[in-house]
């Protein structure tokens, strides 16, 4: 849905929108039923029934009821009439079509081009089928009451509306509510027996889905229309009775009362955590918007998180790389010397585990990182795991898969569509890794590249519908990979992996700054409650930039990462420094190892 994020909820859509839920509900508004039924009960009613019935005698009426404009499409009504009088001879002489044109409410050369349309072709209707006695179409352009509006619904065997573009239009509830009558109102001129309706509607009115009993046409085709005018005047008594019977409980259930109800029922659902947040504006123009941020959420104190660093004996260390530990507007990616020195430096103390876990492919982050032997990473959201260097004899690392060989026969599903895209939008391109297609469109037009990235979203989805992936967008970027590949999944597992080392975390700093990190903050937020962490273990969740998030603190960019990072370096004490190399061969087999499988790429840890 507009490429954001969103869940079915309960029968209408939530979208996740800067820390706020918009609910998008899609339900047609009913009539007022009070106000219709007292228009039934009306004294007036009576002698204009009598009169109209009198009049249009031994007749079958169809009726149209609209405004005048250029959209409601009634001179298409005329030429589908007249057609069906041609086609259908037996209607001559005793279909009569009763239009109704409220009066214009705006001036124009087009809407008057259109009223000497409506003009001719009424003349030449009455012209070519009239009799003396017999009008096959009544035009009323003048205004109409209610009450005598209330009289032709009642009399007509068939309402038809043709308008070519409209919205809700609640000509057709109005008629089957009238046609029903108000109850216990029945009087010597109501139409007796079994209360029967019938309904030819445009396909492009809002009300058309929800009368499944209507014949639906598309009314620029005259002969479909016409057909559909004589099959619901010549549909058996039994059928217009059914149809009607399933409209009415329809409308009469589904009224105003009920629509409002329903929508300020949802608001209340969508809105229920907004109060318990703060909302801010943040960004200038079009980059203006309206954030709602958790009351709790500030920015990471590095004092604070020096003195828990400090004083904690096991030490998790997440830290995601784009944005976190470069800059997204870097031209060099790499990381800088700085980065390679602090991490190297939080590695050389035995108690920290520390972790790289990004969406980046392990050929570039193992070479990136080649001088960071102690460094775990976790490669393409943690699809490849490379813990610390194997073996005391052997400085080869080694990547193992988190999960069994899986199917990746839906790449030849993705390709095509995202090629599709590259092809349309000049400076996108596409990255194949070994477990992930990634589209990027950094450098492309930005509105174009967001509108395209948006489509594609949509169209992945639904192509890849069937298949074990998810699509998600990220920062300029679509990318699809399988179904239980998260950097949430890769965290638990190494807070998982320390604890079956006997030195279950009491430290948990977990950093980064996009959607793809969240997934990382809500596992960690989650796992703090179990059992896999210390009793009352400090989380320092902490995405990058002041934005609506599942951490609790922030940091402004990398700069400040880069300086809290420096700081816990700076306390860290190499002294307290083992092979730890050594160590983590061995945890290896405690990250939760099932059936272990040589592979090209390495081996396969169980997920
Ligand atoms: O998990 P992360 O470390 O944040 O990595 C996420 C993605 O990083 C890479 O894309 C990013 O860098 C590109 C330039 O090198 C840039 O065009 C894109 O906009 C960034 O998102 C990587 O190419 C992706 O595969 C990762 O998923």
């Amino acid at each position: 849905m507009l490429g954001i994020e969103y869940q079915s909820k309960r029968g209408y859509i939530g979208l996740d929108y800067f820390g706020r839920t918009v609910g998008i509900k899609i339900m047609p508004v009913g009539v007022h039923m009070g106000q219709l039924q007292s228009g039934l009960r009306l004294p007036d009613r009576e002698w204009r029934l009598a009169e109209l019935q009198q009049q249009f005698e031994g007749k079958t009426v169809l009726l149209g009821v609209d405004d005048m404009d250029i959209f409601k499409g009634i001179n298409l009504k005329l030429l589908a009439f007249e057609n069906m009088l041609r086609t259908h001879p037996k209607w001559q002489g005793r279909a009569v079509l009763v239009q109704i044109a409220n009066p214009a409410r705006g001036k124009g050369k087009d809407l008057e081009a259109i009223q000497a349309e409506i003009q001719e072709s009424c003349r030449r209707i009455n012209g070519d089928f009239g009799q003396s006695g017999y009008s096959p179409v009544v035009f009323i352009d003048r205004e109409v009451s209610t009450v005598e509006k209330i009289a032709y619904y009642t009399i007509a065997e068939c309402v038809v509306v043709t308008a070519v573009r409209d919205g809700m239009n609640l000509t057709p509830y109005e008629y089957i509510v009238c046609r029903q009558g108000a109850p216990g109102s029945e009087s010597m001129s109501e139409v007796s027996g079994p209360k029967k309706s019938m309904l030819v509607v445009s396909e492009f009115i809002g009300c058309s889905p929800s009368l499944s009993g209507a014949i639906r046409v598309n009314p620029w085709n005259i002969e479909a229309t016409a057909e559909g005018m004589n099959e619901a005047i010549s549909m058996p008594e039994q059928e217009k009775q059914l149809r009607h019977e399933k409209h009415y409980r329809y409308v009469s259930s589904h009224d105003v009362a009920y629509w409002s109800k329903s929508f300020v029922q949802d608001l209340e659902r969508a809105c229920k955590d907004h109060f318990r947040r703060t909302c801010w504006g943040i960004g200038l123009g079009f980059g203006f918007r309206v954030v709602a941020l958790d009351p709790y959420f500030t920015k990471l104190n590095i004092d604070s998180i020096v003195n828990a660093y400090e004083i904690s004996e096991s030490r998790a260390i997440l830290l995601d790389y784009d944005g976190t530990l470069v800059p997204q507007t870097s031209i060099n990616k790499a990381p800088s010397a700085e980065v390679l020195s602090i991490i190297n430096t939080l590695c050389s103390d035995r108690r920290n585990t520390v972790f790289l876990v990004s969406g980046r492919d392990k050929d570039t982050l193992g070479k990136w990182f080649a001088s960071c032997p102690k460094l775990g990473i976790a490669a393409e959201h943690g699809y490849f795991l490379r813990f610390q260097i194997l073996c005391r004899w052997s400085r080869e690392e080694e990547w193992q898969t988190c999960t069994q060989a899986l199917d990746f026969g839906w790449m030849e599903m993705a390709k095509p569509v995202m090629n599709l895209y590259t092809e349309a939008t000049d400076g996108s391109s596409i990255e194949t890794k070994e477990s992930a297609l990634v589209w990027h469109h950094q450098d492309a037009d930005p509105g174009f590249g967001s509108s395209q990235a948006k489509e594609m979203l949509d169209h992945l989805e639904s192509v890849l519908a069937n298949e074990p992936v998810s699509v998600k967008s990220g920062q300029f970027i679509v990318e699809v990979k399988p179904q239980g590949v998260s950097k949430g999944l890769v965290a638990e597992r190494i807070l998982a992996s320390i604890k079956e080392r006997g030195k279950q975390a009491n430290f948990v700093l977990c950093i980064g700054d996009d959607r793809s990190d969240e997934d990382m903050f809500e596992n960690i937020a989650d796992i703090m409650k179990r059992n896999i962490v210390a009793p009352r273990t400090p989380l320092f969740a902490c995405t990058v930039g002041q934005k609506p998030s599942k951490a609790k603190f922030y940091l402004d960019d990398t700069f400040e990462v880069v300086t809290m990072l420096s700081a816990l370096a700076d306390v860290t004490d190499p002294e307290l420094e083992t092979d730890s190399a050594y160590e983590l061969s061995a945890s290896i087999s405690s990250l939760d190892i099932g059936d272990e499988q040589s592979e090209s790429t390495g081996r396969t840890i169980g997920g």
